[in-house]
């Protein structure tokens, strides 16, 4: 009988953490922590768990194998005294026409995505950084694009000007007004509606290439982005995929 023993999937994204536990292939559950500092990420290595962590993981043996996916190298370097450690590179995805400097989280998210939905696919990941990732049904890299996310907009409109105010996406609920006549109304529908017609742009010039290409969708805002989207361009939306967890089906499949 073939045991199915438990391991960890780290996501090194770059505003915080993101696990997953896995049984042998299958990912038994997810959650998201902040960065660690370096005397928890010992702790964890000589089999100590954290609140944030599932209440199974006491369960389960100490230290369990630990597979690394970063866009953060120098949180990638706090890991190395972990016990059982693989850091996922480029060469390991079998994408084929990368680019040198390619983000491991994008290539593993397109490998997972056209590995369970079939290439061609188109992966968008509205993170930290929003970004749109494709490839062609011969499992190539088509190319993507790359710009500020949500949260790093209103970030920096708050930061980085005088009269602007922070504003916070948890507490957005619906579409904000076309043509504000207030500041914070007026931000959001700069920032939500240029960045939607930026989605369902570049989501229409990759069906113009590839027709009956799947688009999946991950990343913190992705909920939002998708509510949002439905509102406004509810054709699109009916064929665009929500799915949080392309990165760890991409670490299955390399
Ligand atoms: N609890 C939360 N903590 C932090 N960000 C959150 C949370 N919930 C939703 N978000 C949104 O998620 C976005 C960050 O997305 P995500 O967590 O996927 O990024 P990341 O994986 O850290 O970064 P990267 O872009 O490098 O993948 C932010 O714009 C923020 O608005
Ligand atoms: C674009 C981000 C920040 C998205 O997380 C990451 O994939 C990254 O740092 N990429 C490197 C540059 C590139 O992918 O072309
Ligand atoms: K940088």
């Amino acid at each position: 009988m073939n045991i199915q023993k438990p391991w960890l999937a780290l996501e090194i994204g770059n505003s915080r953490l993101h696990w997953g536990l896995f049984v042998g292939e299958t990912l038994d559950c997810t959650w998201n922590t902040d960065y660690l500092p370096d005397s928890v990420i010992q702790q964890l290595g000589n089999g100590r768990t954290l609140d944030e962590f599932p209440a199974k993981i006491f369960t389960l043996p100490s230290s369990l194998p630990l597979v690394i996916a970063s866009v953060v190298p120098s949180q990638t370097a706090l890991w190395q005294s972990y016990p059982n450690v693989r850091v996922i590179t480029l060469e390991n995805v079998p994408l084929k026409n990368t680019y040198p400097t390619l983000g491991i989280d994008r290539a593993l998210a397109l490998w997972g995505a056209g590995i369970k939905l079939g290439f061609p696919i188109l992966v968008i990941d509205a993170g930290t950084a929003l970004t749109f990732t494709g490839a062609d049904s011969e499992q190539n890299l088509v190319g993507g694009a790359i710009l500020p996310g949500l949260g790093l907009q209103f970030a920096t409109l708050g930061q980085k000007t005088s009269q602007l105010p922070q504003l916070e996406t948890q507490n957005f609920t619906s579409l904000p007004p076309r043509f504000a006549l207030n500041t914070p109304e007026a931000i959001q529908s700069g920032v939500i509606y240029t960045l939607l017609a930026g989605i369902k742009d570049f989501m229409t010039a990759w069906w113009d290439l590839y027709p009956n290409s799947k688009v999946a969708i991950k990343g913190g805002d992705r909920t939002l982005l998708f509510n949002y989207l439905q509102t406004l361009y509810p054709e699109i939306t009916a064929h665009l995929i929500v799915e949080p967890n392309l990165i760890f089906w991409g670490i299955i499949y390399v």
